[in-house]
């Protein structure tokens, strides 16, 4: 199996112009971990996430792929670790105008040499992954809020991604669905070998999936937790960590104490 080289943020300082959003990040994701990044509502996830998958340049601090810095890499060198990277966005975001098959194929044909009838196995074989055999032709206009993630994931997955990025996978899907979608990450990862950065406040999926994590602060701007989330939930004192966990408000955590 390949192995996913460490992705190492460190001293990251993020933010908009002259508008920080996070400082000081540092924290490592192992080869082949689910790594969480959590914390409320705008305080920095997905912003978090576009530092690392290389759309938005830090203010400060760089992110390294196994030894090699990002951000000191020359443009080719980028592009080349950009592909070795499979993104889902939160909208799942596939083109309406074409089909299932024609959507995980669309990075295959732009990226690779391969034949037309080896993209068609390679695309049966991602949809089978995510168990979607068979839906080639549909639109996804024609698949479930469910289906649509699910194909969406097989198209990040078309280049045989080292890490996958996630940005709140399992948003706007039921708790069935969600809980499938879990179980699916948790096999994905166990047999392809690829590590998953997730951004999620999904307190089920936080413990379902999450081997390590970091909690972001909006207020201090940095992060105030590191840890596997079980870990954190047992272990960690600050109010505002216990309170996401544990779904309480940070008055009664602090009263609790
Ligand atoms: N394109 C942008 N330009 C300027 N500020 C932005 C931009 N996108 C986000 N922000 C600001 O940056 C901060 C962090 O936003 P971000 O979307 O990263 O938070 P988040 O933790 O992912 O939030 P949520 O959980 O609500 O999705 C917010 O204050 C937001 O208003």
């Amino acid at each position: 199996m390949r192995k996913a080289p460490p992705v190492h943020v460190k001293d990251l300082c993020i933010g908009y112009g002259d508008r920080v959003v996070q400082r000081d990040l540092t924290f490592k994701v192992e080869s082949g971990e689910i790594f969480l990044i959590m914390g409320g509502s705008g305080c920095g996830k997905s912003t978090l996430l576009r530092h690392m998958i290389g759309l938005m340049e830090p203010l400060a601090g760089d992110v390294y792929y196994g030894d090699e810095s990002y951000w000191r890499a020359g443009e080719p060198r980028r592009n080349a670790l950009k592909r070795t990277f499979g993104v889902l966005y939160q909208q799942g975001a596939l083109w309406s105008a074409m089909t299932v098959g024609e959507n995980v194929a669309l990075p295959l044909e732009q990226y690779t040499p391969l034949s037309k009838a080896d993209i068609q196995d390679v695309v049966a074989y991602k949809l089978a992954l995510v168990g979607l055999s068979g839906y080639e032709d549909h639109y996804p206009a024609q698949l479930s809020g469910g289906m649509k993630k699910r194909a969406a994931l097989a198209r990040a997955m078309a280049l045989d991604p080292d890490i996958l990025f996630f940005d709140e996978p399992s948003a706007g899907l039921d708790p069935v669905n969600a809980r499938l979608l879990d179980e699916l990450i948790l096999r994905l990862r166990d047999s392809l070998g690829a590590s998953f950065i997730v951004v999620t406040h999904e307190l089920e999926s936080i413990f379902a999936i999450g081997d390590n994590g970091i909690f972001l602060d909006g207020e201090t701007q940095t992060a105030i937790a590191m840890g596997a989330p079980k870990t954190l939930k047992e272990q960690c004192t600050d109010p505002k960590v216990r309170a996401f966990l544990m779904r309480r408000l940070p008055a009664d955590e602090r009263s609790v104490r």
